[in-house]
């Protein structure tokens, strides 16, 4: 009864390092039709490699891939022990893939299958960053003059050897270092000081048609925040994202009393609990939830969902740690998702962008997953194994007396 049944017969997931670590399951139906899904967790990847190998792709194996809402649910549901990033990367890897199969037998992008395209593109943002407001001015400009209608402005800030967002002396950024983690330290005043004067040399340099954006990347109080909004309302930020740990969502509300800059949160969401009060309060006006952490297309369309009750638009995360796979999946779900808000970009490297082969591309600001059956995106095993895991974390801040703070 109903459509032909593609079975599952295998499934295995495959880790690779071009410059940095990335996770990707790959699921095969009888027909040979194969779909691929991101489970890469920036810091913690082994982790995921584990929940899909020793405990999903058993359960996936004589299931039907069409059957992706039953499979979600069985996997969400069936595991008892519910959310966390570690099983909702797992769970989107899956549902990334099973998408990407119905896609292939369909004939169709996956867009189509979302509802069809509700925009011509999706409008994107990229990172300038340096080590003073100057180069990361400089960066900016260099953006739009590739055609960006929003960057992301970070700097470092007199007085703190290294800060969140902005890369090593001559190098690309990639947070995710050494064999242990890197402990950075961290100055709220410091930082403060700096946020104003990179807004405003930033709307003196590039005006008022550009989006401005900052990530203050969970590092205040809701009350620094506050103030901090107010003080940057005149240059009219795009967003303040991750003003500070959202946890306490009821925290926003400090936020919101004190001030209008729009904010933006969850990158680090993984089910639509963690924004369910920040939406319904309307204390953000982003989320930015994305495929491979929060659960794939079928949970982030829930959560779009809500937002859109709430004029809430997304902002899905879309670091050089979300692979290919991930970039393919969030611009399927912008292009069709009522209220788009905006992707973040962060242009992987060469040697990722080869071991990733994508339909996706940039042109004038905007992106477009293509119209390739499925996600548009595959894996060159070969060339992926010649990449071998190379453990890496996520720095860890400390304040300059010693306490371990938010990074
Ligand atoms: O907004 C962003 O892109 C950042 O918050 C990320 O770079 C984040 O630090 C990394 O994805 C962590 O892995
Ligand atoms: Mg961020």
């Amino acid at each position: 009864m109903g459509a032909q049944r593609a079975e599952i017969i295998s499934a295995r997931v495959i880790v690779t390092c071009p410059g940095r670590n990335f996770v990707t399951l790959r699921i095969e139906t009888r027909d040979g039709v194969y779909g691929l899904g991101d489970a890469t967790l920036n810091g913690r990847e082994r982790a995921v490699v584990s929940y899909l190998e020793d405990h999903v792709i058993p359960c996936l194996i004589g299931r039907d891939a069409h059957r992706i809402e039953d499979i979600w649910q069985y996997l969400y549901k069936g595991a008892y022990w519910r959310r966390g990033p570690v099983t909702m990367s797992a769970i989107a890897a899956v549902d990334m893939a099973l998408w990407d199969i119905k896609g292939k037998i369909a004939g169709l992008p996956v867009y189509q299958l979302l509802g069809g395209a509700s925009r011509e593109g999706c409008m994107v943002y990229g990172h300038a960053n340096g080590a003073t407001i100057e180069e990361t001015i400089e960066n900016a400009i260099a953006h739009v003059e590739q055609g960006y209608r929003a960057v992301r402005l970070q700097s470092g800030a007199p007085g703190l050897k290294a800060t969140y967002g902005v890369a090593k002396a001559g190098e690309r950024y990639e947070p995710a270092d050494g064999a242990l983690p890197t402990e950075s330290l961290w100055s709220t005043e410091k930082y403060l000081r700096s946020v104003a004067p990179l807004l405003e040399k930033g709307r003196e340099a590039l005006g008022w048609d550009v989006h401005l954006l900052h990530d203050i990347h969970h590092r205040l109080t809701p009350i620094e925040a506050g103030r901090l909004g107010k003080e940057l309302e005149p240059f009219r930020p795009f967003w303040l994202e991750d003003p500070t740990p959202a946890e306490n969502q009821a925290g926003f509300r400090l936020i919101r009393q004190h001030t209008t800059a729009p904010i933006a949160v969850g990158e680090i969401f993984n089910t639509i609990w963690d924004a369910k009060q920040l939406i319904e309060e309307q204390l953000i006006d982003y989320v930015r939830a994305t495929v491979v952490h929060a659960g794939g297309l079928t949970h982030l369309r829930r959560i779009a969902a809500l937002a859109d009750l709430y004029q809430v638009r997304t902002g899905c995360h879309g670091a050089t740690d979300l692979s290919p796979v991930s970039m393919a999946a969030a611009l399927h779900f912008g292009l069709s998702v009522p209220n788009f808000g905006i992707q973040e970009l962060m242009p992987h490297t060469k040697e990722t962008d080869a071991v990733f082969p994508h339909a996706y591309r940039y042109a004038d600001g905007m992106m477009h997953p293509g119209d390739a059956p499925g996600l548009g995106v595959d894996i060159d095993e070969a060339l992926a194994g010649r990449y071998e895991y190379k453990r890496a974390y996520l720095p860890v801040a400390r304040l300059e007396d010693g306490t371990v703070f938010n990074w």
